[in-house]
């Protein structure tokens, strides 16, 4: 059989192999193959667990999910254990988790256990997100973020990371072992696809008239009710927008900066998409509590940019 290097043969890298080449801490490697690691689990308790409810609420005051609660737990466990993590929050928690005060080549995790629950009881796909902070300070603006990532949990479970340098897609195998599927992912300057979320009779008229754009210029409407599957689709065709603009009664919109936009916001920016909140970009916001929530267009960058034009009333 011919030499082939552990982790690389002619067909598969691995996701540590590939951080490795990164030139980033080894800390953070670790910590991203750990979190790798904790998906395996959710991705089981997704395909096997108990579908009904907690009987608990969250921050936002939703109804926990059996899921959400357990897949909350899964995360947690695994940073915590992780040796390199001071910080951490959650969707599903009501306040930060202090793991340590160490700070010292510490890293802090926002992350989004089980996004798109709701879906479970229809099998549609879910997905988990992650933002990474280097040190203990969590409420920084997403720009901070050193690395973030999303599991995909589809009809095959997927993984597409950042740390600064491109955007790259892990497929999980049979072994259950991420191997590379796509690198340096790169977005198109303008789409066409658009993913609507919220209802369209609570939208302003800037936000209607941007449909209408979209429409006119042959946009297909693809929209899961799934965040993580609807930003997979935008970022690896590389051509659409997702919104969830702010609407009448609810001027933040409804998506969580620090748990669901920011991650997001940093992949596509790193692929060469953009992120705005109408105003300005999600990841210059600086967050103010860890629920705050904000509207978003992101995806192509013309198309957010006339997104913003429309939403301004120009
Ligand atoms: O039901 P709507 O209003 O279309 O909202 C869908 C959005 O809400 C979410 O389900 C919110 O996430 P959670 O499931 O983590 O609460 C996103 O995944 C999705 O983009
Ligand atoms: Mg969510
Ligand atoms: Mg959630």
């Amino acid at each position: 059989m011919p030499y082939s290097e552990p982790g690389k043969t002619k067909f598969q890298t691995d996701l540590r192999r590939h951080l490795r080449a990164k030139n980033i801490e080894d800390n953070l490697v670790h910590l991203i193959c750990e979190i790798a690691e904790a998906s395996k689990y959710v991705i089981n308790a997704v395909r096997t667990g108990d579908l009904g409810v907690a009987g608990t609420s969250n921050l936002y005051g939703e109804e926990q999910l059996a899921l959400d609660v357990l897949s909350d737990r899964i995360m947690r466990k695994r940073l915590i254990h992780s040796g390199v993590v001071c910080k951490i929050a959650s969707e599903e928690m009501d306040e930060i988790y202090e793991v340590t005060t160490d700070s010292d080549g510490m890293y802090s995790v926002a992350y989004d256990p089980l996004d798109g629950s709701s879906l479970v009881d229809v099998n549609l796909a879910v997905g988990t997100i992650v933002g990474i902070y280097a040190g203990c300070d969590l409420l920084q603006e997403g720009r901070k973020q050193v690395a973030a990532m999303y599991i995909l949990y589809g009809p095959r479970v997927s993984m597409v990371y950042s740390v600064g340098d491109g955007v790259h897609e892990f497929t999980m195998n049979h072994l259950m072992e991420f191997t590379l599927t796509r690198e340096n992912i790169r977005m198109q300057p303008e789409g066409n696809i658009y993913s609507p979320g919220g209802l369209r009779n609570k939208y302003s008229e800037g936000n209607e008239k941007f449909i209408r754009y979209l429409e006119a210029k042959g946009a297909k409407l693809r929209y899961s009710g799934g965040f993580v599957p609807d930003i997979n689709q935008v970022l690896l065709k590389g051509k659409g927008i997702f919104m969830y603009p702010a609407l009448n009664g609810s001027p933040n919109g409804k998506l969580r900066l620090l748990f669901e936009l920011n991650p997001m916001a940093y992949l596509v920016e790193n692929a060469g998409g953009a992120a705005s909140d109408g105003k300005r970009a999600i990841l210059d916001i600086k967050p103010e509590s860890l629920d705050q929530r904000a509207p978003i267009y992101i995806g192509c960058s013309e198309d957010v940019s006339k997104a913003m034009e429309y939403a301004n009333g120009n």
